[in-house]
């Protein structure tokens, strides 16, 4: 494999540490490359060491950087403390912690049962909360305006609510609220929130057909007409870690091609391709506005 392209200097996180969770693969793999090219030594946790022994494989095929794999559960109190110790024991600092790992199983609300519910939360919020309380409380507390340090959480595009997802969207609502709450009360710890769309990577394979499917009809769901990268996430990832973002926090970035924007029952995308915008040339919203007034005329 050839070494990262990233649009960052390469020397830019030269002598830092930076835990990515979920390191192993999609977004987060992709992150551990991308960090690693522009220098920086790595801890990467995850729950299967296999896919992180190859991360670590393919990184020393790259670059010199080192990189420690950890075996966590970060849904464990004890394991998470005991793993951001590790960390420490080797790497002597953490500067920057990327909570990525995360993930759902899709759902009806009506069909989540207790169990699969604490699970999801367990996954996507309390975990990342876990990790980042550790890694402030065990390094970043003591060593506060010495340097500049982030926490970034990975959540999700899924504002108003995303069918088959409602576990998962409710904990990503609340890790939106603590990385608010973590910049107040950590500051100048700098916490933040990344929020991807729909992104060819590994998770969207566990993704229903149905839900590919109408992802795919890109004219309605996704404005840039496409899905997004990786790459596209892990830049803003190393964005936020560097001092080119020394003045954000408490602060969410959307990486979704304006996904959310798109109104659901019409097509997005640029004038004349557009139906909608020939539907306004040809009348069709006079035409609405004129029943609407002769119905309102007729009611008095
Ligand atoms: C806009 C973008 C949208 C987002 C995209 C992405 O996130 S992409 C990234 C996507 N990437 C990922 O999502 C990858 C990460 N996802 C995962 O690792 C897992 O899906 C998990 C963490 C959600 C559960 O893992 P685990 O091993 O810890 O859990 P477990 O197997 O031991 O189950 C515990 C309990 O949960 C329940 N339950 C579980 N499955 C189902 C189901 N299919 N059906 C129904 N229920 C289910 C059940 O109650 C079960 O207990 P039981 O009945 O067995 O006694
Ligand atoms: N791809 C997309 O379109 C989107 C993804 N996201 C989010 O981005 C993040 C990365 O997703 P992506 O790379 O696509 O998907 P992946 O499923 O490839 O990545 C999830 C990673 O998290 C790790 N992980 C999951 N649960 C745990 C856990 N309890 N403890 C430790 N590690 C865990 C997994 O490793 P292991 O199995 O070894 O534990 C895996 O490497 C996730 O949080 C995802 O929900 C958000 C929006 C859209």
């Amino acid at each position: 494999m050839n070494s990262f392209q990233s649009v960052f200097r390469s020397d830019l996180f030269q002598g830092q540490t930076i835990v990515v969770t979920g390191g192993g693969s999609g977004i987060g793999r992709c992150t551990a490359h991308e960090l690693a090219s522009l220098g920086a030594d790595l801890a990467l946790v995850g729950r299967k060491i296999e896919k992180l022994e190859t991360v670590k494989a393919e990184i020393a095929q790259t670059c010199g950087v080192k990189v420690s794999i950890h075996s966590c559960d970060i849904r464990e109190e004890e394991k998470v403390t005991a793993t951001v110790a590790e960390i420490l024991a080797e790497h002597g600092k953490i500067d920057h912690l990327i909570n990525n790992a995360g993930g759902q199983f899709p759902s009806p609300l009506s069909s989540i049962n207790a169990k699969g519910w604490e699970t999801v939360v367990r996954n996507n919020l309390t975990g990342g909360f876990l990790m980042a309380r550790e890694v402030f409380n065990q390094y970043m507390v003591k060593n506060l305006g010495k340097t500049d340090m982030s926490i970034t959480n990975i959540i999700a595009d899924m504002w108003n609510g995303m069918p088959g997802m409602g576990h998962s969207g409710a904990a990503r609502a609340g890790m939106l609220n603590f990385s608010e709450t973590a910049s107040l009360e950590w500051a100048p710890v700098r916490v933040n929130a990344v929020a991807p769309g729909f992104i060819a990577s590994s998770g969207m394979d566990t993704y229903p057909e149905p839900m590919k499917q109408t992802i795919m009809q890109l004219d309605k769901t996704i404005p840039l007409q496409r899905l997004g990268l990786e790459a596209e996430v892990s830049g803003v990832l190393a964005f936020l870690c560097s001092p080119a973002a020394s003045f954000i926090s408490g602060s969410c970035i959307r990486v979704d091609g304006a996904a959310p924007n798109a109104r659901r029952i019409w097509p997005v995308g640029t004038g004349k391709q557009n139906p909608v915008f020939n539907s306004f040339h040809l009348g069709g919203v006079p035409e609405v506005i004129q029943r609407r007034d002769a119905e309102r005329a007729g009611k008095k």
